[in-house]
């Protein structure tokens, strides 16, 4: 783990990724009239994630593979930490760069400890510290040691294989970790935990990630930066997913953003970090003329009753107060609450799937926090437009 206390005692995540440059990489396959990869030029920032996404076939999975020399440049150079990887022995290179690969790529014949323990056991670790760095690894990505380690990979779904997976592309610790289609062959909600884990560990952990998908949605939840490619690798455009939505930079790469981008902005924010409404609350204790006279002079005619730990439990509203003599069990249940660190995407579900314009928000230990509305989901978008579109058309502006 790679976290540090400043001095006034909050966490901070270190980096311990290095910073990758390809400068004018090139790659013509045998026989073929065209190169794959034409000329890309790209820096990466030590701890960042990159995700590179394109249509099938622009050249992707080659631009991965020549930073870990699977496949090797006809031409151009790759620097990583400032050295020229053509320099490096393969083998050596590839002991620094954690690999992950669609359906996990396990070795069908070992167990789960032998998978995740490759790198580690090719390195000379000795047993003991293997073993322990394996259940440590198999710790960090959700799954219990004793449960797992002695499982074959046909014994495990295909999200565990793909947990496997990423515990064996971290095991030696590698500054650099490159994810091609890590999570393409599973389900979407389980692909939706793994992205959720994902991005968990990068906070521990702040490797440099290069994460090759064709899913622009995947791109922006997981991306400090996207590089959209378009044939032979050509970059259509390189920076942060919010800027990427809010103003792409030709037709091509907003065809790729789709039509609705504005949606796919909303899973760039957390709940948490937008300003939140609130109503006045009260407890089953409280009296009924004291939550009347709260909600006396204010526009909005409903507040929540809280349990003894500060947890919404029901809406009540001015009228149903009007004929009550007690606040217990008044009101209407309050549906499913959203979490601060949920996106504002899981806010504009909960409100759509309620058919209401008002979702209670939660605190880490259920406590009411305040409301989100569909006002702020819009105010939200506005101010990104206004933030990212300034310098674009006047009809950008248009309601
Ligand atoms: N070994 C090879 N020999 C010849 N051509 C190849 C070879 N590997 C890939 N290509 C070609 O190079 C181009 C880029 O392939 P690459 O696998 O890098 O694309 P990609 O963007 O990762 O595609 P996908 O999303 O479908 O995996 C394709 O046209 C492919 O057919």
């Amino acid at each position: 783990m790679t976290e540090t206390e400043t001095s006034d005692g909050r966490a901070e995540s270190v980096v311990s990724g290095v910073e990758i440059v390809l400068h004018a990489v090139t790659k013509h396959y045998p026989g073929q009239r065209d190169p794959a990869v034409d000329s890309v030029s790209l820096t990466i920032p030590a701890g960042e994630i990159v995700v590179l996404v394109g249509p099938s076939g622009c050249g992707k999975t080659t631009t991965m593979r020549m930073i870990n020399r699977l496949i090797e440049p006809t031409s151009g150079t790759i620097t990583i930490d400032g050295r020229d990887a053509a320099t490096i022995q393969p083998d050596r290179l590839r002991r620094g760069i954690g690999y992950s690969i669609q359906q996990a790529g396990l070795f069908p014949h070992l167990t789960v400890a032998k998978n995740v323990a490759t790198v580690p056991g090719l390195i000379g670790w000795d047993r003991r510290r293997v073993a322990a760095r394996v259940d440590e690894m198999l710790e960090l990505v959700g799954l219990d040691p004793g449960t797992f380690r002695d499982r074959y990979p046909r014994q495990l779904s295909g999200g565990q294989q793909q947990r496997v997976g990423v515990a064996r592309a971290l095991a030696a610790d590698p500054p650099v970790l490159l994810m091609d289609e890590p999570f393409g062959a599973v389900d979407p909600i389980t692909r939706g935990l793994l992205q959720d884990e994902l991005l968990r560990l990068q906070g521990e952990l702040g490797k440099t990630i290069v994460f090759v998908t064709h899913d622009f949605t995947e791109a922006v939840k997981l991306g400090d930066r996207i590089a959209v490619l378009g044939d032979r690798s050509r970059i259509l455009q390189y920076d942060t997913p919010a800027a990427i939505l809010a103003d792409p930079a030709d037709e091509t790469v907003a065809g790729f953003v789709g039509a609705d981008a504005s949606l796919k902005q909303l899973t760039l924010t957390r709940v948490g970090d937008v300003e939140l409404g609130d109503c006045p609350t009260a407890t089953e204790q409280d009296t009924v003329d004291e939550l009347r006279a709260a909600l006396a002079d204010r526009d909005w005619p409903w507040a929540l009753v809280l349990d003894g730990h500060g947890r919404p439990r029901r809406w009540v509203s001015a009228e149903q107060l009007a004929h009550a003599d007690s606040l217990r069990d008044l009101g209407t249940p309050v549906p499913e609450t959203l979490a601060l660190k949920s996106t504002l995407q899981d806010a504009l579900e909960a409100l759509l799937t309620h058919q209401s314009a008002t979702a209670v928000v939660t605190g880490a230990r259920g406590e009411y926090a305040g409301l989100i509305t569909i006002d702020t989901l819009v105010g939200h978008l506005s101010a990104l437009r206004a933030e990212h579109g300034a310098g674009r058309s006047a009809t950008d502006g248009a309601p």
